[in-house]
Order: structure tokens, then C-alpha cells, then sequence
């Protein structure tokens, strides 16, 4: 089966084209093909497919397998991947996501190559299911979390995938493959959580470092980095657009108050094409 080994920011997805529908076995095609040593090796799994309610259908796997419900780098890889394969010859092109309904892109192009996407990522649900109900009706926006005897403070912010957002004093050196595991499995989600590490540094920047639920420890997270704004802006920090500085480079958000709908901006690359599996 061919690949395309695509990232962004490199949070890499091998991108598969050409099924008409998911294949059963796409979960342990995750695990196998995602392994960096046995396997191609990426953080996910990804497919194009068609769509009845969009231009085309995304799914992601993340390499442990599991299903996302959407996934911010790998929608403008597999934008970037339709654009260029000559898919579309427009600008805009409309997502199918597992999670996160319809999402609409627009491309910015340089001569025939996309150079960065801008990404409508719908509204942040701010009562997800990453907060148990019994805590869902307090208006609290940080909720206390104890694991193995380090207290922390989190804000839940789910993008159609759920994630829990924790201010650091310097999220760049946070011990995240320690606190990381603990809390994506935490059985306060009952659905595990992407774990984002965040440090303001101006009222338009943040740093933050993640550990990706069913992925580990990545270079950038989209969805996590839009739920990073969101839970800066919902505590005063930052401004309502602010540059996310992750260990991959920078992605641009906005939580616009007129539709208030989360607006993403980022790269996304080509790396190789390539086939995996016995050839004969
Ligand atoms: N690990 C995530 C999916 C990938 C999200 C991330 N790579 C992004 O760019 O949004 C989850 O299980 O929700």
C-alpha cells in the first residue's frame, strides 16, 4: 500500500489516498506502520476518503491505534496533499472530521505548492467530557487534580478531541514524559486527554510543550494548541489571537468573537512518498 509521510510542525502522519472507505483493519495498520523502527514511523495514521457532506473525509489513528476525533496538523497535511495532487483548483476546500464536523481551510499557495493553511476549527466545547459531570455545572475554570501527590490546576477545552490545559513557570524544560502519561490516563477523563504544558510569555505568545493522547510526547499539536488559546483568553492571560510556540515551531490562533469559532494557521509539508508492505 502506497504512503505519503507528510507533518506539521513536525507532528508527522503517514497520509493514505486512494480507499474508498476505511479499512477494518486501520487500527493495527496504526500500530504496525507507525512504529518508528518496524514501520515507516510517524505520530499517526491518516485517511482520505470521500464524503457525502464534504470534499472529502479525514481519519486519523493515532500509533497506538486509537481513533481521533480530529486532528489540527494532519487536516492541513491532507488539504495541502488534495490541493497539490490536483484534487481541487480552489483555495477552499471543506474536511469531513470523525469528531469535529465539517471543517472548512483555506490555502495559501506559492507558485502551485501550498505553503501554510488556515484552518476553521469550530468552537471549543468548554463542558466536554474531559469534566466529569459532577463538576460540569461549577463556573470553576481551573479543576484540581492530584497524581501521585503533585496537585495541579487544569482547564478542559475540548476541539472535538479532548484536552487538558496546565500553566507551568516554563513549559519548555516541564518534566513532560514524567506528569504526561499520569494525567492523559487520569480516570478523571473518561475518554483519556491530550496534556498541554503552557507558559505565557506575552499577551500574544505562549509556549506550550504537549504529551498527545495515544501518541506520547509529539513536536505540535494542533487542536491542543487552539485549546491552549482558549484557556488562555478564558483566564485573562492573552489576547483573544496569539502565536502557540511549540517545540516544532509556531502555529497561529484565533478564538474570534463574532462566530466564536477557533481559527488555526499553520505549515504543512511533503517529506516522501513511499510503499509499505511486501511488495509481491
Ligand atoms: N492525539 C490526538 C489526535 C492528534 C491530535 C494532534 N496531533 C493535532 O495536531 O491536533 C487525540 O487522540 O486526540
Amino acid at each position: 500500500m502506497k504512503f505519503t509521510k507528510m507533518h506539521g510542525l513536525g507532528n508527522d502522519f503517514l497520509v493514505i489516498d486512494g480507499e474508498k472507505e476505511l479499512p477494518e483493519y486501520a487500527s493495527s495498520l496504526a500500530v504496525k506502520w507507525c512504529n518508528r523502527y518496524f514501520g515507516a514511523g510517524a505520530d499517526g495514521l491518516v485517511f482520505i476518503l470521500p464524503s457525502e457532506r464534504a470534499d472529502f473525509q479525514m481519519r486519523i489513528f493515532n500509533s497506538d491505534g486509537t481513533e481521533a476525533e480530529q486532528c489540527g496538523n494532519a487536516i492541513r497535511c491532507v488539504c495541502k496533499y488534495v490541493y497539490e495532487k490536483g484534487y481541487i483548483d480552489r483555495r477552499k476546500v471543506s474536511i469531513e472530521t470523525l469528531g469535529a464536523g465539517v471543517q472548512l481551510a483555506e490555502l495559501k499557495t506559492d507558485s502551485g505548492a501550498v505553503s501554510s493553511v488556515r484552518i476553521d476549527m469550530g468552537e471549543p466545547i468548554l463542558r466536554g467530557r474531559a469534566v466529569p459531570t459532577t463538576l460540569e455545572a461549577s463556573p470553576v475554570l481551573d479543576w484540581p487534580l492530584e497524581v501521585s501527590g503533585q496537585r495541579f490546576r487544569f482547564t478542559a477545552v475540548s476541539m472535538g478531541n479532548p484536552h487538558c490545559v496546565i500553566f507551568v513557570e516554563d513549559a519548555a524544560v516541564f518534566d513532560l514524559y514524567k506528569w504526561g502519561p499520569m494525567l492523559e490516563e487520569h480516570p478523571i477523563f473518561p475518554q483519556k486527554t491530550n496534556v498541554e504544558f503552557a507558559t505565557v510569555t506575552a499577551r500574544d505568545r505562549v509556549e506550550m510543550r504537549v504529551w498527545e493522547r495515544g501518541a506520547g510526547s509529539t513536536l505540535a499539536c494542533g487542536t491542543g494548541a487552539c485549546a491552549t488559546l482558549v484557556a488562555s483568553v478564558l483566564h485573562g492571560y492573552t489576547d483573544r489571537a496569539a502565536w502557540i510556540g511549540l517545540a516544532g515551531g509556531d502555529l497561529y490562533v484565533e478564538w474570534s468573537e463574532t462566530d466564536n469559532h477557533v481559527y488555526m494557521s499553520g505549515p504543512a509539508e511533503t517529506v516522501y512518498e513511499g510503499r509499505i508492505g511486501q511488495l509481491r
